[in-house]
Order: C-alpha cells, then structure tokens, then sequence
C-alpha cells in the first residue's frame, strides 16, 4: 500500500476504503480521530452513494457525481458500477457520455488520462515517463474527430478513452492501474469549440497529411518502447484514418479498431441470435447496410468472414450484403465507390432505400449513420412487409443519434421486429407484450478482447478473435432473453461474458502461434485469476 498513512491514505482514490476502515486499520495507519464513528462495509457505501446519485436531477449532473467518486474512491466507484451496471453503464458511457465530451471543457473537474499535442512532437516517448504506471495492458486512444455520432469534439473527446477505460475495469476486470485513456490532441476543426474561452484543448485547425500521420506513427512507436505489452485500441478516428491506421498497424503490433472491429463483433453476434428467433439458416440471409463508414464496412467485412466459415466461397458471401449510401443502393454502376465498399456493390438497377428493402428483401438492417431519424416509418414498414420478424440493429450513438428509437420500431413494425440499439431504450409496451430491446454496443466485445489478448499476451489481434468473440457473445443469450425479443445477453452478465470471450481470445492466441507464453491447462481459470475485483 506504498507506505499510505493518516490524511494521505484516506485521500488515495486506489486505497482509500473512507468510512470502510476497521478500527484495527484505524489504529495501524494513523486514521484515528478522522473518521466517524460508523465502520461501513462497502454494501452500506454502495447505499449512500446511490441515494445521493438519485437525488441529482440530471444525467449529466450524475456524470459529474459518478465521476467524482472515482477521483475519490475507485474501489467504491467500480464496486458500485458492477453490482448496478444496468443503472450506471448508461451514466458513464453511452448516452451521458456524448453530453459529458459536449460539455468536457465546462464540467472539467481533475485532469484524467494522458494528453498529446504537437508540441509534443519528438518527445512522446520521454512525456509517456511522466504516466505513473508501470505496467500498463490497455489503451484507449482517440484524436476526438468522429465521437459518436456527434462529429468533431476535438480533446473535448477525452470522455470516450475515459469511459471505455472504465468498461474495460468495470466489463471485464482489468486492473485500473492498467488502463491508459489517451488523447492526441491533433487540434479541431470545430469553430465553436476553439472560439469557446474555456475550451482546454489545442486551440488550432487539427494536423493532416505527414504532419498527421508522423505523430500518430510516433504515439504507436513510443507506446512499443514505454509499455510494450500493451495493446492500443484506437477509438472515435475518422473513417478514412481508422482503416489507414488498422491497416498500416494490425500486422506489427498488439492493436484494434474498436468502431470497425468491436462492432463488427457485436453486430455479427445480434445476427446470429437473430436466427434462434426467426428459424432462418444464417447462410441464407440478406444483410443490409445504412452508411458506408468504419461500423458499417467493418461489420460486412467480418460478416463475410463468417458465411466463409459457415461454408460459402468468398463471393457468395459478399453477395448478401448489401450499402445504401446517401443515395440509395449501392450498386456497381455507381461511380467513386469507396475500395472497402466496391465487394459490395453488386450488378442491380439504382434505386430508393424503400425500394431496394422491398427488392433485395434483406433479412437484417443495419443502421450505422450517426444520423437520427434514418429509419423512417417507411423503411420499417417495408422491413416488416418483406419478413415475417424483421431484424434491425440501429448501431447509432448517442440516443439523440441513433436511427429509429425502440418505440418507433415496436409501433412501426406492428410488434414484429427483433430489435437492438447502440445506446440502451426502456422496455416498450406494445398491445399486451412487453419488449426488451438489446443493446447492441462493442461494450460487449472490447474489454473480453483486452482481457483475452492480456491473458494471452498474443503479439496481434486477428479478425478471427473478433469472429470467436461474436459465436461466444451468441452463446451467451439464454433462452428467456431470447422470448423477451432480445438478441443479447443483459447487462449484468457482461463479466462472465467477457471471462468467455477472452477464453476464446486465448485459444486463437494458441492457434495461430500468436502468443510465447505456455498458458496454464486451465485457461478459464488462470482468465478468472486476472480478473480484478473491486472490494475492500
Ligand atoms: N453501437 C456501437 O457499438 C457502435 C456505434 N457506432 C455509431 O455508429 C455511427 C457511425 O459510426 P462510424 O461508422 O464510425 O461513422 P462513419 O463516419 O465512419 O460512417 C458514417 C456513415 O454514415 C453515412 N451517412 C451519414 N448520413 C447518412 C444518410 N442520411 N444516409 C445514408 N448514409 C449516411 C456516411 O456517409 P458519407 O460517407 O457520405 O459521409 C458514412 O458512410 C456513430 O453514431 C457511432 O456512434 C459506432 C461504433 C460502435
Ligand atoms: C460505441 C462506440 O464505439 C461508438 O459509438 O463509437
Ligand atoms: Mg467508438
């Protein structure tokens, strides 16, 4: 406990159990005199923190609260978070989340995680001495010009590595100390926000070309020489960047695009559970796609490699999937096709969004735009006049951004879709059935794949780690989820999710000689041994 004692223990957010110290602990550490009376066991804290947390009258004012605990108790904080994810996910993460980066510059309390800007240039590998820990395992790192589906919120973008960072302790037990939020600071090209007096980022339009592309080139190198276990997901990048930078990296070190590749994952896996409700063979469906961006082409691409492992050629796979772009169906004829999109546009008349749904009759829609109101009654009608349970994941986030709400869907669809959504909706009454929408969220995916690729130690993350986490995220949506509409497994099963998915991770590791380690005969065992527990 790094010798703590008297006022400087009891105000370590890593050791401080406040009220929670015994009167024996009390006597040995100095603590004697400032404290109350009351030893509270964590239960009890957990108690008041909630009761305090259900005072605040707004969500982001319960961001800031939740926030705070962290800053003064992460024990508490991320005990709290576990026992009542359903109830804190949504606060810390997604949707809150968008509205804490939107306002970061005017909320910002303690300064959290780690800030590159150019004036860094040169000395990234010297400034990252400045992190205090030692062993870091995950990185989550953004240059905050696509967040969410809000665009470019530029270091204001700092709450996504901030959240993430808290799903990969709270999800999946990675030690906090292990975990980096990292922002690169490239600048913005958000007027509003560099005119804002109080904005406390790099105040100038963002780096491009070279310029861009070396800082970035010398964060990845830096990270190699500083923490060279560590994997690096990059977050929130632009489109044409996050490929760039996928491609460029994925072959040399331990890293992932979480927006391309976690999605994909947690998409996929909706699909298949999909089919344990709707009886279709998952080699006969049709996918469709709104949006032609990182979730969008990263979720057809994984999906081909998924019909490839159900038994199609290569071909026959990209032929069931299918982009509507801002102009309707992609097709060959279209011209300035995107090269991750070009697999997918097949020979077919242009037409309609409408009128392509009700030609290609996909069995699957998904919306991944950033635009909210996408999916219109129309698109959701003619979802549910060519199948009997349609299935349409809006992937969209925040909630403002997000395609179609649950209850458009339910209502639009005559209670017939099987539906899941980025960020969390309530339960919908529709005639005498209550649904239960899904979230369909990479919160699913990520923090299994960090763990797995810590327990693992794999030089590289592979699409077929993402593959194996989708076929486990699946099997993981029990049967009463499954009559309640959902296509996956609730919240509070989200640990024992990412303990499987990262059992997974570990047997690709082994398979495709990614790892020097000699893991242990029992692999859940030794994940379940890493996987850190917040209690007193
Ligand atoms: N649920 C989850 O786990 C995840 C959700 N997301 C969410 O998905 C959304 C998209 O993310 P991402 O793919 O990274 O973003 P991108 O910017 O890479 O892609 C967005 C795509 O949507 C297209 N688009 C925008 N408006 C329309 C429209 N009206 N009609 C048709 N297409 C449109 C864009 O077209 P153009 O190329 O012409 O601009 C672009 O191709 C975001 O809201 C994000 O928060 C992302 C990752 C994970
Ligand atoms: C969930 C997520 O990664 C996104 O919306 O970008
Ligand atoms: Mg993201």
């Amino acid at each position: 406990m790094k010798n703590l004692r008297g006022k400087a223990l009891l105000t370590d957010p890593a050791h401080t159990k406040s009220t929670g110290f015994t009167y024996a602990e009390r006597e040995l550490y100095g603590l004697r005199g400032l404290l109350p009376y009351d030893v509270a066991s964590i239960d009890k804290q957990i108690e008041r923190v909630l009761g305090s947390l259900r005072c605040k009258n707004s969500t982001i004012e319960k961001y800031i609260f939740l926030n705070a605990l962290l800053e003064r108790n992460q024990r508490l904080f991320y005990r709290t978070m576990i026992d009542h994810i359903d109830e804190i996910m949504p606060l810390v993460y997604t949707p809150t989340v968008g509205e804490a980066c939107s306002e970061f510059a005017h909320i910002f309390r303690n300064a959290q995680g780690f800030y590159i800007s150019p004036e860094d240039r040169g000395e990234i590998a010297t400034i990252l001495k400045n992190w205090p820990e030692e062993d870091i395992r995950v990185i989550v790192v953004t240059d905050g010009e696509r967040i969410l589906g809000l665009g470019d919120l530029g270091a204001n973008g700092m709450g996504i590595p901030i959240g993430k960072v808290a799903l990969y302790v709270a999800c999946s037990g990675i030690h906090p100390a292990q975990c980096m939020p990292v922002m690169l600071d490239v600048g913005t090209n958000n007027i509003a926000l560099r005119e804002d007096p109080l904005y406390l980022g790099y105040p100038y339009p963002r780096l491009n070309g070279d310029a861009y592309r070396s800082l970035v080139d010398e964060f990845v190198k830096a990270v190699q020489l500083r923490y060279p276990s560590a994997l690096i997901q990059f977050e929130d990048f632009l489109s044409p960047h996050a490929f760039e930078f996928l491609d460029l990296y994925a072959q040399k070190v331990r890293c992932f695009n979480d927006d391309i590749q976690g999605t994909a994952a947690v998409t996929l896996a909706g699909i298949y559970t999909s089919c344990r409700i709707t009886k279709k063979k998952f080699t006969d469906l049709n996918i469709m796609f709104l949006g032609t961006g990182s979730a969008a082409s990263g979720t057809a691409e994984l999906a081909v490699d998924a019909f490839r492992a159900a038994g199609l050629n290569r071909s026959q796979a990209q032929k069931r999937l299918w982009f509507i772009d801002r102009k309707g169906l992609v097709t060959a004829r279209n011209e300035n096709i995107k090269p991750r999109i070009k697999p997918f546009a097949h020979e077919h008349a242009a037409c309609s969004f409408v009128d392509a749904i009700n030609e290609i009759k996909p069995d699957v829609l998904i919306g991944a735009t950033g635009v909210a109101g996408t999916f219109t009654e129309a698109v959701i009608s003619k979802m549910s006049s060519v199948n009997e349970r349609p299935v349409i994941i809006a992937l969209s986030n925040p909630t403002s951004h997000t395609e179609c709400t649950a209850e458009q869907a339910y209502h639009w669809s005559n209670g017939k879709v099987i539906f899941a959504s980025g960020s969390p909706f309530n339960a919908v009454q529709f005639k005498d059935h209550l649904f239960k929408p899904a979230q369909g969220n990479n919160a699913y995916i990520f923090p299994g794949i960090g763990l797995g690729i810590y327990a693992s130690a794999a030089r590289l993350v592979t699409q077929s780690m993402f593959l194996a986490a989708a076929e486990v995220l699946a099997s993981t949506v029990s049967e009463q989820e499954i009559h309640s509409g959902s296509v996956y497994p609730a919240l509070s099963r989200v640990r024992e999710v990412s303990h499987a998915i990262a059992v997974a991770v570990c047997h690709v590791a082994i398979r495709e000689e990614l790892t020097s380690l000699s893991l242990p005969e029992d692999i859940s065992g030794y994940v379940r041994s890493l996987m850190y527990e917040p209690n007193y």
